[in-house]
């Protein structure tokens, strides 16, 4: 029907495939330009290419600058604009690479032993300052043999999603390296992890995030120093017990450091972060968006985006700085003034800004944006906002050809005594027409202090297209509502926010087109917990899926990478002071009265919610003589929806579908 109104033929898993990422949008400093980066999935390698690419501001095609078949990212611009410093794979592992503007090859710059994972142009435009593990500047000439496979743990963290699963003992460290020749040098030493350098505008020192209290293996403290580039000892900047601060960046007159975080490190995402301002010298902090009861970072879900790593930027008149803000399930670019007072929107609308970046006279700003029917664009738009201009429209060709269901964003009482509304969002079944009754599909997303938004999700459309009704809210404990909102799940994980669920479905019914006996429901993670949750509470729903999922509170205290102090603060106690807590909130607890055909999902490697969260749940239902089922994805990890072996993330979309179509 759809297909004959449109001419527009249905989503289907495979399409992941047609649909090219655009990420990282780099302004070069004379703002002619925006060099981005461009990733695709590689059907025939089962994986991921990436290049970088540039725009002109005043409009025309995109062109490919780099043409080398592997993973390019991160480009940065050197302060002069005549050249763009990347990571590549192309050596093996990450390392950088530059390529000049005026044309020719891109050259290998560094040849660390270990990965590159993020780097900085000095001022001048002499030198980078390199974060790797690396402990020399060469790789040796041979790989050394290990001497043995077995894996020897002394420290508390020891694990980390993905392969190989362990964190090795080596350390991330500082180190310059000269563009145009040179030996590179060591910047940090010592047992500390650093990360996210930042120059000083003299080009002396270099402020970076460490952890150097001394009870650094039992806390989750991040705090900002600053060291001489040329090295030394660093000097502390804003530390301390009270200290998770991240993404340092100097005023362009050097006097004051400002940074992203909040004052509880053990509270994690469950308390907003907010944009700090301290004077370079060090000093106590002053917050500059405590008023604004919002994080500043980007807190929206997606199963349809590439990363970037986006932190506050200065104007250069030193009067703003200008960061993302999580608001309501959009991602806006607000700035703040420096001195304090109110913030002013710049990037706003039904959107998510994915990054930005500024030219170097601060008069104009490029974005990666991402909405509901659009997954990723560059755009450029003048310092306040004004003249916003869209320069790519990577997939627009393939979108012409897809019929999309377009979100309706609505608030919706919870079921809870206080019937606080909630925000949500309904997608129509494709092809749906007036007095049909169809199926409803909740999605529960995980964090649990995430939130879903105004963004591309291609999981939800695929629903749509398959004739589901979806449902997706953000209930209590989510990100975008104010800090009061965000911490009512704690303690209070699924008796806080199932009532907002359950109201927001019994919303959806009274609409009429919903057909109450055919209900699904669906998570990931914290979502997959809540899946967990929501089919040993009530039997309401007739098909769930869960995903990544948490099913036993006790065990996944200490299996998890996400560290023993989440579930300490999230639950309120360790398992042994609180077993009671523990098992009353764990999902798996209410196994017995789980009725609902389960289809369990999940990864291998995936140690932020270990494969055996998945394992314990099975067997319980299995031995109750529940239907149930379980899909285990090998070689994969916890992000296996976003950024998984693309084969496999078709399957898994598969699966879904499958199991929603015989049970639902
Ligand atoms: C429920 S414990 C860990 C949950 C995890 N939190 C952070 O990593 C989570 O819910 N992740 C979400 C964002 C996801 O993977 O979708």
């Amino acid at each position: 029907m759809a297909e004959e109104r449109t001419g527009k033929r249905r989503l289907a898993p495979e399409d992941i495939y047609e649909i090219a990422l655009v990420s990282d949008a780099q302004i070069s400093p004379d703002g002619q330009r925006v060099a981005f980066v461009r990733t695709v999935l590689d059907r025939e390698r089962n994986d991921y290419r990436s290049s970088i690419w540039l725009v002109d501001v005043a409009g025309g095609e995109p062109v490919r600058f780099t043409t080398a078949d592997a993973r390019d990212s991160f480009p940065r611009w050197s302060p002069r604009g005549d050249r763009l410093a990347f990571l590549s794979n192309r050596s093996g592992k990450d390392q950088v690479w530059l390529i000049s503007l005026g044309g020719g090859e891109a050259q290998q710059l560094t040849r660390f032993p270990e990965p590159v994972t993020h780097f900085a142009w000095s001022p001048d435009g002499t030198t980078l300052a390199v974060v790797t593990k690396a402990e020399t500047a060469e790789p040796p000439e041979k790989e050394p043999e290990p001497e043995t496979d077995v894996v020897r743990i002394t420290r508390i963290r020891y694990r980390s999603d993905g392969t190989p699963g362990f964190l090795d003992e080596k350390r991330s460290h500082i180190w310059c390296v000269p563009v145009d020749g040179g030996r590179p040098w060591q910047v940090t030493s010592g047992d500390f992890d650093e990360s996210w350098p930042a120059w000083s505008p003299s080009g002396h020192e270099i402020a970076f995030v460490s952890n150097r209290t001394p009870d650094r293996e039992y806390n989750t403290v991040s705090e900002i120093w600053a060291v001489r580039a040329s090295g030394g000892e660093p000097r502390p900047v804003a530390t301390g017990d009270a200290a998770y601060f991240f993404k340092p960046v100097w005023s362009p007159d050097g006097t004051v450091l400002a940074f992203t975080g909040h004052r509880e490190p053990f509270a994690g995402s469950s308390r907003n972060h907010q944009l700090w301002a301290v004077a370079a010298g060090g000093g106590e902090p002053a917050s500059l968006t405590s008023a604004l009861d919002r994080s500043v970072e980007d807190e929206v879900l997606t199963d349809t985006a590439a990363s970037s790593k986006p932190g506050p930027i200065w104007a250069p008149d030193g009067r703003w700085i200008y960061t993302q803000v999580s608001d309501q399930g959009n991602v806006h670019l607000y700035r703040i003034p420096a001195g304090g007072g109110e913030p002013q929107l710049v990037v706003g609308g039904r959107r998510r800004v994915v990054d930005f970046s500024l030219s170097a006279d601060g008069s104009l700003i490029a974005c990666t944006v991402s909405e509901p029917l659009n997954p990723c664009d560059v755009i450029v738009c003048s310092a306040d906002g004004s003249g916003e201009r869209r320069l790519t429209r990577v997939n627009e060709e393939f979108f012409a050809t897809v019929e999309l269901s377009e979100p309706e964003e609505v608030w919706l009482p919870s079921a809870s005594e206080d019937r606080r509304p909630i925000h949500a969002w309904i997608m129509k079944p494709i092809g749906f027409r007036e007095g049909v009754r169809y199926p409803l599909v909740l999605e529960i997303h995980g964090g649990p202090h995430a939130m879903y938004g105004n963004v591309y999700f291609h999981e939800f459309q695929l629903l749509a297209a398959q004739g589901y009704a979806v449902l997706y809210t953000n209930p209590r404990g989510s990100q975008g509502y104010g800090q009061q909102f965000l911490s009512c799940t704690r303690g209070a994980w699924g008796e806080a926010d199932m009532p907002d669920l359950m109201g927001a479905v019994d919303a959806v019914i009274e609409r009429g087109y919903i057909d109450p006996s055919r209900l699904g429901v669906t998570g990931g993670s914290y979502g997959g917990f809540m899946t967990n949750w929501v089919i040993g509470h009530t039997d309401r729903f007739k098909a769930a899926v869960t995903q990544r999922c948490v099913s036993n509170l006790a065990s996944f205290y200490g299996t998890s990478d996400i560290g023993f102090h989440f579930g300490e603060h999230e639950i309120g106690g360790t398992p042994w002071e609180q077993p009671e807590l523990y098992r009353r909130l764990s999902p798996l607890t209410y196994a017995p009265q789980m009725k609902t055909p389960l289809l369990i999902l999940h990864s291998e490697q995936d140690y932020r919610c270990p494969i055996e969260q998945a394992e314990q749940l099975y067997v319980w239902l299995k031995k109750l003589g529940r239907t149930v089922e379980f899909v285990r994805f090998p070689d994969e990890s916890h992000g296996l929806s976003r950024s998984g072996k693309p084969k496999h993330r078709v399957e898994r979309l598969q699966h879904i579908l499958r199991w929603f179509a015989e049970y639902l």
